[in-house]
């Protein structure tokens, strides 16, 4: 994990509000969401179906506006351009079935005009990161659905963006691939020194991977509460069966009123 130099929080969140309004009628998805983070913690944010997680990565992600409270990324260390600075990965991996995977690789370097010989070695890095350095060349029909969303990670990653954003990006795959998906993301985060912003529904594999966990309460979204997750490191699936794990997840179905 990288540490900010500045006091500055990377991530300041304060009474973050969102209303959506459709048909003539408001709905409160997000009421207050208050909470920092510094640059290179990678943030789990966990919580009932519906409450608000999705939203308030798109605030972040400035796709959707909010109706309240501040949102302000980066500090005098580490400016942020939105445009330029996410990097995103969704629950399916969105690869565009024409291209190959290193052309899907290189899509946001392309959007953002950056030098191509220069961004093609970095795909290719990224692949050789993501262990998929032999399939640069296939397309992405001949890729299992845990190796498409290597690739989508490493898409979010081509441009070397500050922040990625991750929208319960291991949902759709199997338990046993989604364990290890598990792993791999924490070597690339270690590797790579990204802040992270984790969306699951999963409180085992947020305490896994989070290095913070932030609990959201039943929509509207409010914090419950933003842990510190103290496991030895490296972590290994084993920890899972410690009782140090068996704690944080104890409180975090307390927090979520499910004991
Ligand atoms: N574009 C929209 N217009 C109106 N309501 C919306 C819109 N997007 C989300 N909502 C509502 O806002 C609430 C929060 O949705 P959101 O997708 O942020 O929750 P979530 O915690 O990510 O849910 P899940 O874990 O099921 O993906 C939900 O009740 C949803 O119906």
């Amino acid at each position: 994990m990288i540490g900010s130099a500045t006091n500055q929080p990377f991530i300041r969140l304060e009474g973050v509000r969102k209303v959506y309004r459709f048909g003539g009628k408001e709905f409160l998805a997000v009421s207050d969401v208050t909470m920092d983070i510094n640059e290179g913690e990678l943030v789990s944010l966990v919580g009932p179906s519906g409450c608000g997680k999705s939203t308030l990565l798109k605030i972040l992600a400035g796709l959707h506006g909010h109706d309240g409270g501040t949102v302000e990324i980066g500090n005098p260390e580490t400016p942020f351009t939105p445009g330029r600075d996410i990097g995103m990965v969704f629950q399916q991996a969105l690869l565009l079935k024409w291209r190959t995977i290193l052309d899907n690789v290189l899509l946001p370097a392309e959007i953002l005009g950056l030098p191509r010989a220069a961004s093609r070695e970095r795909a290719r890095d990224l692949l050789a990161m993501v262990g998929l350095e032999n399939f640069a060349d296939a397309y992405p029909s001949q890729l299992s659905g845990g190796m498409q969303q290597r690739a989508s990670i490493a898409r979010s990653l081509v441009h070397d963006p500050k922040l990625i954003l991750m929208d319960e990006p291991f949902g759709a795959l199997d338990a046993l691939t989604r364990e290890r998906m598990n792993l791999e993301l924490m070597r690339i985060w270690k590797e790579s020194g990204k802040t992270i912003l984790f969306v699951t529904h999963g409180i085992q594999e947020a305490v896994f991977l989070g290095s913070q966990v932030a609990v959201l309460t039943a929509g509207p979204a409010r914090m419950a509460a933003h842990l510190d997750i103290d496991l030895p490191e490296p972590r290994s699936l084993s920890v899972k069966t410690s009782e140090q794990f068996g704690n944080y997840t104890k409180q975090i179905y307390a927090l979520l009123g499910m004991e």
